[in-house]
């Protein structure tokens, strides 16, 4: 099976397929002065030979760094650069790099740089590396933050012998499934149902080749569309942000790409069903997560320290967190006016699920006369101050009973809270209260129950007018 790619400089293949190390010779072009092919230890130890002969070629030169992410360093970046110059190299020599993401970023990245750039061939050899050898985004990371140091450059090829991945450890799969799931959620057709319901336990390798086709689909059409990610593309950062943030803040190579991705996914889904209503299914999402083992982050993370890092993203603009959400197109959420509301969701999520809650804050006021726009007025200056000395925003309302007495009839005092922004989301039902003979009259009382973690007497109830005489007691605790 093979796919082509187009790019601003190239056309390339993606041959996908069983035993295509074998065929080496074949596939690359016998064009190139020399052959200097990258690996790391774990890969080199089981295919380097095998690539060796496949190419059967006089000029090759072989190099192994260490495994793992923190070899996409500054400082093995420069040390391939001596290599590749001690072993002579020319402007007309090839790279290839052979493994999973890491090397295929750090490899192409020194293509990419090599005498001011010379071709590469990208042989992954895991599941991730279907997402990272496509679409010729090349790499090293800055203790500040993952990828800073990059460049564009397509492959001239992708080579991927679906054999050796046949025994990747349970991580790497996990690792590479967050990025099909990435692929999947973008596309939004039957392939996203398809994962779900995937066991990585009991994975049938019969299926994988067609799944990484599907990925490998999906992104080079998005690719092809926008290479130098100007649109279109920011869709496949969809749970990078704060997927970056936590490999950085965790240590690189203590948690794998797709597993941070995979709670970055988690975050952005949420974010983007909040704010925009629309369903990407994130308790299944999140199901099928638990099901198959993925960390899943909790209390232990500090939120601060994450949405500083989330702050130095290459995708920010003037300091503020560009993230990507679903919709129908690719959205951004911009941090200067999202900020709080964002963090509330991120630390909900994270915080761990167990102490957050639902609890209640009473209101009441009065109106002097039965009029609408009294009515809207006191409702309106009721829930605005029950909201500012709640910390409140109309996401955390989970719902809301406003009660009227029989006295009130010229308006829906529900009415004033689909007058505040963002609070076309918030379920609210009026309802009469209870006739009781000497009671206070024309009185509109509240009941805002909202998510939160705070304990029973932090909630701030708060009574206006002639409604203070309702709970003096409440008043008099807050005025002590
Ligand atoms: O190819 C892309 O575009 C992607 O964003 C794919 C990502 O899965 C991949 O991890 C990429 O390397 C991240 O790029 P970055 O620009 O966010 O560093
Ligand atoms: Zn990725």
């Amino acid at each position: 099976m093979t796919i082509q790619v187009k790019s601003s400089k190239n056309e390339y293949p993606i041959h996908i397929g069983k035993a295509l190390l074998k065929h080496l010779d074949e596939l690359i072009p016998s064009h190139y002065t020399s052959v200097f092919i990258v690996a790391d230890q774990t890969v080199a130890s089981l295919y380097l030979n095998q690539v060796i002969s496949g190419i059967n070629r006089k000029n090759v030169h072989t190099t192994v760094i260490a495994s793992g992410e923190t070899s996409k360093s500054i400082h093995t970046f420069y040390n391939l650069h001596t290599e590749a110059i001690k072993a002579g190299l020319d402007r007309k020599s090839l790279i290839i790099a052979l493994g999973g993401g890491m090397v295929g970023d750090l490899a192409g990245f020194v293509a990419s740089t090599f005498m001011r750039g010379i071709d590469f061939v990208q042989l992954p050899t895991t599941i991730l590396a279907h997402d990272s050898s496509v679409g010729g985004k090349v790499a090293i990371n800055h203790e500040a933050g993952k990828n800073l140091i990059g460049n564009f450059h397509s492959p001239a090829m992708v080579i991927y012998d679906v054999a050796t991945l046949q025994s990747l450890p349970e991580k790497e799969i996990r690792s590479g499934f967050a990025e099909l799931m990435k692929e999947a959620m973008i596309a939004n057709n039957g392939f996203y149902d398809q994962l779900l319901s995937t066991k990585l336990h009991k994975l049938d390798y019969s299926f994988l080749t067609d799944f990484l086709t599907e990925g490998m689909r999906i992104k080079a059409k998005i690719v092809e569309q926008d290479e130098k990610e100007n649109g279109a593309r920011k869709f496949l950062n969809f749970g990078h942000t704060l997927g970056h943030a936590l490999e950085a803040e965790l240590g690189y190579g203590k948690m794998t790409h797709g597993e941070a991705v995979a709670n970055g996914m988690l975050f952005a889904a949420t974010v983007s069903e909040r704010l925009y209503g629309c369903d990407l299914r994130f308790k299944e999402l999140l199901g099928w997560m638990r099901q198959n083992d993925y960390p899943i982050l909790h209390e232990n993370m500090d939120c601060d320290s994450l949405l500083l890092r989330m702050k130095t993203d290459k995708k920010n603009i003037s300091g503020h967190v560009q993230m990507v959400l679903l919709k129908k197109n690719w959205l951004s959420c911009d941090e200067g006016t999202g900020g709080s509301y964002t963090l509330g969701v991120f630390e909900r999520i994270f915080g761990g699920d167990e102490s957050e809650m639902t609890r209640g804050i009473r209101g009441a006021t009065t109106v002097n006369k039965n009029n609408y726009t009294e009515i809207i007025f006191h409702t309106k200056e009721l829930l605005r101050e029950m909201t500012i000395k709640n910390n409140v925003s109309p996401e955390d309302i989970s719902h809301m009973f406003i009660s009227a007495t029989n006295d009130i009839t010229a308006a829906f005092p529900a009415k004033a809270a689909r007058e505040f922004p963002g609070w076309g989301h918030v379920p609210v039902m009026c309802m009469r209260e209870m006739e009781v003979p000497g009671s206070l009259e024309k009185c509109i009382r509240i009941m805002m129950v909202v998510n939160t973690e705070k304990p029973q007497t932090e909630m701030n109830h708060i009574f206006h007018r002639d409604a203070k005489e309702l709970r003096p007691d409440l008043i008099a605790e807050k005025e002590r």
